[in-house]
C-alpha cells in the first residue's frame, strides 16, 4: 500500500485575472477552489493510474471539512488526524505572470500529533510512505525525521519531497527516490549548472549519500533519472502549458505508482514524466485519459557521461 502525507494541505484558491495591478483593486475573471497540499496532489495522481493509496495529514476546521469532502467526492480514500484549527488557504494567482501565495498553516496540540503518529502502528514491509510539503509551524524541523524513524521500524519505504539540508540530512535513511528539480539541486551545492553533465554530476552525489534514485525535474525541459547503473534522460514533450501547480507532486507519483506496481525504474521513469507533463498541460492536476495521451510521446535516451 502507498500512503502520502500532507501534514499541511490546503485550500488552493486559483484564481485568473488578465493583469494583476498592485495596489488597486482587482476583479476576478475566474475563480476555483482545488483540494491542496503535495501529499494530496500525489494521491490524486494515484487514484488517475488506480494505484491503492491513502492519504495522511493534520486537517482541521470548515476549510478542512472542504478539502476532504472534495476528496470523498473523487473517491480518494483518506484517513487523516482531525485538528482544532482551520487548514490554511493557499492563493495561487494567474495573470501576466504566476504568483502564489502559501498560508503558514494551523498550530497542531501534542494531542493530535501523537494521533497523527499512531496511524503509522499499520505499516508493514512493501508499503512506501510518501513525505510531501510544508510543515506546520509549531512542529519541530525535525518532524520528519521523526516520522522516518516510525516509518523504518515498521520495514517500510520512504520517499522525501523537500529541499535543502533537510533533504541532505534523509539520504542516509536511503529514500526510495528523491526529486530535486534543477534549481534546488544547484541551490543544494551552492553552484551554478552549464549543461546537463554538471546536473548529472551533482544528481549523482544524492545518490552517493543513499538515496536509492535520483529523479531531477526540469519543467519545459524534462528530466534525468540517475541509477546506481544508468541514467536516463528525457526532454518534455511539447504543449501548451496551462498549469505549473502540481507537475512535481504528479511526477512524484507517476514514479513511485509504477514503481510499486513494477519495479521497474525505467518505466517509472516514463509514467513520472508523462504524469509531470500532463498536469502541465491540464487546468487542474492530469486525469488518467491526459496521461495516457501523454504517454507515448515520452521519449527516453541513456545518458553517458563521456
Ligand atoms: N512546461 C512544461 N512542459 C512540459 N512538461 C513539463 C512542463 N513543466 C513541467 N513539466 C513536466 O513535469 C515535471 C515536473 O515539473 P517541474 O520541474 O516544474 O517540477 P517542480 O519544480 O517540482 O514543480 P512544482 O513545484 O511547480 O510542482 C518535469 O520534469 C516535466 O516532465
Ligand atoms: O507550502 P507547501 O506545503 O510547500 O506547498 C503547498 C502547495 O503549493 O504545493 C502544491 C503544489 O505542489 C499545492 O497544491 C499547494 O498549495
Amino acid at each position: 500500500m502507498i500512503y502520502t502525507v500532507t501534514v499541511n494541505p490546503s485550500i488552493d484558491y486559483i484564481v485568473q485575472l488578465k493583469e494583476l495591478t498592485l495596489g488597486q483593486v482587482n476583479r476576478m475573471a475566474y475563480d476555483t477552489k482545488l483540494p491542496g497540499g503535495k501529499g494530496i496532489n500525489v494521491s490524486r495522481i494515484l487514484k488517475e493510474l488506480k494505484q491503492p493509496n491513502t492519504a495522511w495529514g493534520f486537517i482541521g476546521g470548515f476549510t478542512g471539512k472542504f478539502v476532504e469532502g472534495q476528496l470523498r467526492r473523487q473517491n480518494l480514500q483518506t484517513d487523516f488526524t482531525e485538528i482544532s484549527a482551520d487548514t490554511r488557504i493557499n492563493v495561487k494567482i494567474k495573470a501576466q505572470n504566476e504568483t502564489e501565495i502559501n498560508g503558514q498553516g494551523p498550530e497542531v496540540s501534542n494531542t493530535e500529533i501523537a494521533k497523527f503518529k499512531n496511524k503509522f502502528s499499520v505499516l508493514h514491509a512493501g508499503d512506501v510512505v510518501i513525505l510531501s510539503g510544508s510543515l506546520l509551524p509549531n512542529l519541530s524541523s525535525d518532524f520528519y525525521f521523526e516520522l522516518i524513524e516510525l516509518i523504518k521500524a515498521h520495514q517500510a519505504e520512504f520517499v522525501i519531497d523537500t529541499t535543502g539540508e533537510s533533504l541532505l540530512k534523509t539520504l542516509k535513511e536511503q529514500p526510495l527516490v528523491v526529486k530535486p528539480n534543477h534549481h534546488e539541486l544547484a541551490e543544494l551545492f551552492g553552484v551554478k549548472f552549464d549543461g546537463l553533465k554538471d546536473i548529472v554530476f551533482y544528481g549523482q552525489k544524492l545518490l552517493e549519500k543513499g538515496a536509492k534514485h535520483v529523479l531531477i525535474s526540469m519543467a519545459g525541459d524534462g528530466g534525468l533519472l540517475i541509477t546506481p547503473t544508468k541514467t536516463y534522460y528525457s526532454p518534455a514533450p511539447k504543449g501548451k502549458v496551462i498549469n505549473s501547480v502540481g507537475a512535481g507532486d504528479s511526477m512524484i507519483a507517476g514514479f513511485v505508482g509504477t514503481y510499486a506496481a513494477t519495479h521497474d525504474p525505467l518505466e517509472s521513469f516514463k509514467y513520472g514524466l508523462a504524469c509531470g507533463s500532463a498536469t502541465a498541460f491540464s487546468e487542474d492536476l492530469a486525469d488518467n485519459k491526459k496521461i495516457s495521451e501523454i504517454l507515448p510521446q515520452i521519449k527516453i535516451e541513456e545518458f553517458k557521461l563521456d
